[in-house]
C-alpha cells in the first residue's frame, strides 16, 4: 500500500492511498479533531479526476466539523472517497485495504456508510480498523432531521405550522429521500420525488403516492420546499435562475456549488437550511449510539434539528447575514470556546 500525505492546509490530515494489489485508490481527509474523533462517511463512486475525489473529500470532512460544532457534538470532521464504480469495482479485499488506510491514522477517523456504501461495505472496514459505525443505518434520523428543519423554515417563511398540503420536491429517492418522502407523506404533505434510478422512484411511488418527475425537471419544478437528497453541488450559477421554491432544505452535503450562492439565493428571496445542520440528524444519532444511550433519547436529540435551524433563521435576520454565515458562525463559536 502506497500513502501519500498531501499536507493541506487548514486540514490535520490529507492521505492519498494506493494499492497495487486490490485496485484500491481512495482519499481520507481529516479536517479537525479539536472535538473529538472525526467521524464521517465513505463514499464511493466515479469521479473524473484524482483532483475532483481529492477537492470532494476535503470539502465534505470540512463539512462534517461544521455539522459536530454547530449541533453540540463531542466529534470532528472527517471524509474518505474511494474511486470507483460501487457497481463494478466494489469489493471485500478492496474495502479492507481501505480500512488498513485508515487504520494508520490510529481511531481519528471513523467510518460510516455514504452514498455508494452500506453498513455491510464498513463492517468489512471495521475487519481492519477500529472504531466504525456500522450498527444502524442512520439514514431515517437523517431524514427526521431534515423533516424538522424543513418544519422550522416553513414556518419562519411561510407562517404555516403544520406540513398538510406543502408542495416539496425531493431530489433522490436512496436512503435520505426515500425516508424523508415517507414521513413527508405521512405529514400530508403533496411529495414529488425524482431520481435517476427510476426502478427506485416507481417503488416509492406506489406505496406512499408521491408524484415522480424526470430529474432533469425536478429544479425548475414550481413547490414551496425544494429537498436535496442526491449529491451535492446543484445550486450554482446555472441552476439558481431556474428554481421555483421559496425554501430549500434537505440532506445532500454541499449543496452550493461555491460559498457565494448563499447570497444569491437570498436575493432570489430564497431560504435555505444550511446543509450541515439541516442534515445532521444521522450524525447526532451515531454520536448517541457511540456514548451507548438508547434509541429513544438519541431521536429526541435529533428532534432538536427544528431547534438548531430556528437558532440559525434568527441568528442571520438579527444580524443580517446569509444562513450560512450565520451556521457557520454557530459552529465556530462551538470550536473557539
Ligand atoms: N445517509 C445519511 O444518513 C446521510 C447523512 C447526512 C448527509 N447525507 C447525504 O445525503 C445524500 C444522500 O445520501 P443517501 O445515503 O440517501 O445516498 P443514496 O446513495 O442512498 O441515495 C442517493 C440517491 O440519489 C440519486 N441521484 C443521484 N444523482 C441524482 C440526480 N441528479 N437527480 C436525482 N437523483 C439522483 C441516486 O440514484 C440515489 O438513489 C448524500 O449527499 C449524502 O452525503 C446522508
Amino acid at each position: 500500500m502506497n500513502i501519500d500525505e498531501l499536507g493541506a492546509e487548514g486540514f490535520e490530515r490529507v492521505l492519498l492511498c494506493h494499492d497495487e494489489e486490490t485496485g484500491l485508490r481512495s482519499v481520507i481527509a481529516v479536517h479537525d479533531t479539536t472535538l473529538g474523533a472525526a467521524l464521517g462517511g465513505v463514499r464511493m463512486r466515479p469521479y473524473p479526476t484524482q483532483d475532483a475525489a481529492i477537492a470532494e473529500c476535503a470539502s465534505l470532512a470540512k463539512a462534517m466539523t461544521l455539522k459536530a460544532a454547530a449541533t453540540g457534538l463531542d466529534l470532528g470532521g472527517g471524509w474518505s472517497v474511494i474511486l470507483g464504480d460501487p457497481h463494478e469495482d466494489k469489493a471485500d479485499a478492496l474495502l479492507r485495504a481501505h480500512g488498513r488506510a485508515i487504520a494508520t491514522l490510529g481511531g481519528r477517523f471513523i467510518p460510516v456508510n455514504d452514498v455508494g456504501t452500506t453498513q455491510q461495505d464498513i463492517a468489512v472496514i471495521g475487519e481492519e480498523t477500529s472504531p466504525v459505525c456500522a450498527q444502524d443505518d442512520p439514514s431515517p434520523m437523517t431524514a427526521l432531521g431534515v423533516l424538522e428543519g424543513i418544519r422550522a423554515c416553513v414556518r419562519h417563511r411561510l407562517g404555516r405550522t403544520g406540513l398538510g398540503g406543502l408542495r416539496v420536491n425531493v431530489q433522490g429517492a436512496g436512503h435520505v429521500g426515500a425516508a424523508l418522502v415517507r414521513l413527508l407523506v405521512a405529514e400530508g404533505a403533496d411529495v414529488t420525488v425524482a431520481d435517476v434510478l427510476p426502478a427506485r422512484t416507481e417503488h416509492l411511488a406506489a406505496e406512499t403516492g408521491a408524484g415522480v418527475v424526470d430529474p432533469a425537471d425536478l429544479l425548475a419544478l414550481d413547490c414551496d420546499v425544494l429537498a436535496p437528497c442526491a449529491l451535492g453541488g446543484i445550486v450554482t450559477d446555472a441552476t439558481i435562475p431556474a428554481l421555483r421554491c421559496q425554501v430549500i432544505a434537505g440532506g445532500a452535503n454541499n449543496v452550493l456549488g461555491a460559498p457565494e450562492h448563499a447570497q444569491d439565493l437570498a436575493r432570489r428571496n430564497i431560504l435555505y437550511a444550511p446543509d450541515f445542520c439541516v442534515n445532521a440528524g444521522g450524525l447526532i444519532f451515531l454520536a448517541e449510539q457511540l456514548l451507548g444511550h438508547d434509541f429513544e433519547r438519541a431521536r429526541n436529540r435529533v428532534l432538536g434539528v427544528g431547534e438548531v435551524i430556528r437558532d440559525v433563521l434568527g441568528r442571520a435576520d438579527r444580524e443580517n447575514i446569509s444562513t450560512t454565515q450565520a451556521a457557520h458562525d454557530l459552529a465556530m463559536t462551538r470550536l473557539k470556546s
